[in-house]
């Protein structure tokens, strides 16, 4: 059975452990590079992203996450773990794990009390999903490889660059699990492949 991982370092890690095991997935925590191995597919959860990569330094995770995506294995970036994944963000001179042919802007809706809730289409995955967005970022652009799946007003809030899958909102805080479940099935597509060649 496939096994996602969720990065525990900080952030909403449990309501993602709670929405994979609802789509019948086993869910691991992952807090080192030892429980990285274990996995077929990783979330980066939302929180703050400053202080993920502080603990990914600590725990001297960054290059294993790097030869994670490396190797093809899917990734879902929400939120905090959207900044983490994406190549340039703005007023930065360096990225995190920087896989994600996106710009990514940081606190891009406003502060903290303008958190909100809308319903999005999101292609090939939902109409009408219930997205919570949090001090969210959002993708200012992307690179041609990188598939755009959904927009709030005018701005970039979900895309897919083949095994990597990306949000600025919440996915995990509602009850509707239709994103992790996508994320499911792209993790066991992969596997699939991985075990044919
Ligand atoms: N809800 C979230 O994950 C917010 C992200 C946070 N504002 C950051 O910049 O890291």
């Amino acid at each position: 059975m496939v096994k996602i991982g969720v990065l525990a370092l900080q952030g909403a890690v449990s309501e993602h452990v709670r929405s994979i095991e609802a789509c019948g997935t086993e869910a691991v925590i992952v807090k080192s590079t030892s429980d990285l191995a274990l996995v077929d597919g990783l979330i980066l959860p939302g929180g703050e992203s400053t202080a993920m990569r502080k603990l990914i330094d600590r725990y001297k995770m960054l290059t294993p996450l790097v030869e994670f995506a490396a190797a093809g294995k899917p990734m879902f970036g929400t939120c905090a773990g959207l900044i983490l994944l994406a190549r340039n963000l703005v007023g930065y001179d360096f990225a995190h794990i920087g896989v994600l042919k996106a710009t990514v802007e940081r606190n891009s809706f406003g502060r903290q009390v303008d958190s909100f809730e809308t319903s999005l289409d999101i292609k090939d995955i939902a109409t009408d999903f219930p997205a919570v967005f949090i001090r969210a970022p959002h993708i200012v652009e992307v690179e041609k490889e990188v598939e755009i799946l959904a927009t709030h007003e005018g701005r970039i809030v979900m895309v897919r660059q083949g095994h990597l899958l990306g949000c600025s909102f919440h996915p995990e805080l509602t009850d509707d699990h239709r994103i992790i479940a996508y994320f499911t099935k792209m993790v066991k597509e992969s596997l699939a492949k991985q075990v044919n060649v």
